[in-house]
């Protein structure tokens, strides 16, 4: 319950947060080697856009439960160091929505009509009205790059001006933009037509240097250029030179690629570039909005148990589906089972669902199915978020596939694991809301509930075998919870579950495996 709040965070946040009983330390103009040095104290940071939560903040951040982003661009968090230690990053999507909207129409128009400059030149006593001659909106087509939820408002006030609007984002559909009076273009359409474009995609490995040289060269001489987005997507160098060769005839931006901006940053020398530092986002409705944002959401989470806003772990937050609890506690069982019968250097798992109710859950209950089994097989903690990176650095090649219904169970999960030519392969299903049972090992349909100290052995089917094995038992004084049988006829072989109800020590299981006709005994403890 100890929280950090950095950078200047509206002080409702952490009035919220006291209020609900958190711990909340505000340290607003931090130096990255304090943060680093006292980080370890806290299990949640809150921060904008100032603090570089870096990987190695992260891992000196050895409680960090929750790094929190009172804002939209995550950027400045290591968001791959966090999902790695297992920790939810989360922003407040839409709370400064409004602000950044109504500020990159403001820089738009004070880009075409020149309204600083003409300021600052009359506040020195000069009267020019030919120098600011400026250009209409009116008629003109806007650019709009990225048409999440800033870009599609940014869309509606300038189709107020009279401006046509075309965009590109190649996760919107045609059909939802065309709803919104937006052409949806190739990027390279978006450069070609444009009068004016402004960028609102978040700063992402495909959108680094997104504008530069090579498209400048493919828009209109004259365009306009507006970046109230992220710093880094359009090359500076670059539209310095385009602005000094006039191929651009203005840029309006509130973003760089370094913050705080250098004093010898080419762009602030030139005329024709208007910029503001970082206050899209600035008003005092947007930093209300984040900041209480923010802290009700990190309230629900310990409270409820319910995530919102996080950017990272989509499997917690299908984990909070109604009914799929019992289902993440099997494919967790079944994970650490199959940890426990499989040889040590297995390394492909393939977890298949069936069954209409699964279907949407596969993801996470491939998560839950990676924790049950590297809890077993590694000492770091797994959790649903980090799942997925711990198997990739522990060499598991992993797969996911949605089976047709299963004939016998209306919803199962099984799990493989391959070892070359060798595969084990476990599966088990819920009954009613939440019975969990292990229902198949490789050829063997059996039934146990997966839980305590479990002997799970293969034999020859011959008379004698389970005789044998019940009388060790009984000479090591273990009583016998349940027992599951299963043959393969064809094969004449076996397998049997034996749930004990107390410890198995290593002579006892040594004693089952030489038992004659037995081929591999394993203690599963689960
Ligand atoms: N200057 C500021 O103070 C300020 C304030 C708020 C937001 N922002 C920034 O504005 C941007 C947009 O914020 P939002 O809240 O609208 O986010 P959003 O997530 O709603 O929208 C971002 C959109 O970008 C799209 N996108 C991703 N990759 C793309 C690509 N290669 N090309 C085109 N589009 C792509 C996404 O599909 C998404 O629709 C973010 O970078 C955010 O950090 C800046
Ligand atoms: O991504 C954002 O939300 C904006 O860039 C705002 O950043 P700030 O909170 O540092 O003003």
């Amino acid at each position: 319950m100890k929280v950090l709040i950095t950078d200047g965070i509206d002080s409702q946040c952490a009035q919220i947060l006291k209020q609900n009983g958190f711990d909340v330390t505000e340290k607003p103009k931090i130096s990255k080697e304090e943060l680093k040095e006292i980080i370890g104290d806290f299990d949640k940071l809150i921060v904008r856009s100032a603090t570089k939560v870096t990987s190695e903040i992260i891992e000196a951040g050895k409680k960090l439960q929750l790094i929190g982003r009172a804002g939209a661009g995550v950027d400045n968090i290591d968001i791959e160091a966090a999902t790695r230690n297992g920790i939810i990053v989360m922003n407040t999507p839409g709370g400064n929505t409004i602000s950044a909207a109504e500020h990159t129409c403001a820089m738009m128009l004070s880009a075409a009509r020149l309204i600083p400059q003409a300021t600052a030149d009359l506040k020195q006593g000069n009267w020019n009205k030919t120098k600011f001659t400026g250009v209409e909106l009116e008629g003109k087509t806007l650019s709009i790059i990225g048409l999440g939820k800033i870009g599609r408002e940014v869309a509606s006030r300038m189709q107020a001006f009279g401006m046509k609007t075309i965009a590109y984002d190649p996760m919107i559909p045609d059909e939802f933009a065309a709803h919104l009076n937006i052409e949806l273009l190739p990027l390279h359409e978006n450069f070609i037509r444009a009068d004016f474009i402004t960028i609102h995609s978040s700063l992402n490995e495909s959108t680094r240097n997104l504008i530069s040289e090579g498209t400048f060269e493919l828009m209109k001489q004259g365009v306009i250029i507006v970046n109230c987005a992220r710093g880094g997507i359009i090359n500076e160098a670059d539209l310095a030179e385009a602005i000094e060769s006039g191929k651009v005839r203005a840029a309006a931006l509130d973003v760089f690629e370094t913050e705080p901006v250098k004093a010898d940053n080419p762009l602030l020398k030139l005329e024709r570039v208007i910029v503001t530092p970082h206050i899209a986002a600035s008003t005092n409705e947007a930093q209300e909005k984040v900041a209480v944002q923010i802290a009700e959401q990190i309230v629900e989470w310990k409270r409820r148990g319910k995530l919102e806003g996080a950017v990272n772990a989509s499997a917690v937050e299908l984990a909070q589906a109604p009914g799929v609890s019992a289902y993440l506690a099997l494919a967790e069982k079944l994970g650490a089972t199959l940890a426990q019968l499989a040889p040590s250097q297995a390394n492909k798992m393939t977890v298949f669902t069936s069954g209409e109710f699964l279907h949407k859950f596969n993801e996470v209950i491939t998560a839950a199915a990676l924790k049950g089994f590297l809890d077993v097989r590694q000492s770091k903690d797994t959790n649903y978020i980090n799942a997925f990176t711990m198997a990739k650095e522990c060499g598991i090649g992993l797969e996911q596939k949605f089976e047709k219904e299963n004939p016998d169970y209306t919803n199962l999960i099984r799990i493989e694991l391959e070892n070359g030519s060798e595969k084990r392969m476990i599966g088990g299903t819920v009954f009613g809301d939440k019975e969990i049972r292990i229902v198949m090992i490789d050829q063997f349909l059996v039934e146990f509930k997966p839980e305590g100290h479990i002997i799970i052995y293969n034999n020859i089917d011959k008379p004698g075998v389970i005789a044998h094995v019940t009388q060790l038992l009984l000479q090591h004084n273990l009583n016998v919870a349940y027992v599951a049988l299963s043959r393969d006829e064809e094969k004449k072989v076996a397998m049997t579950a034996i749930v004990v109800d107390g410890e198995v020590s290593d002579a006892l299981l040594q004693a089952v495996s030489s038992v004659n006709g037995v081929s591999s005994a394993n203690l599963v403890l689960l």
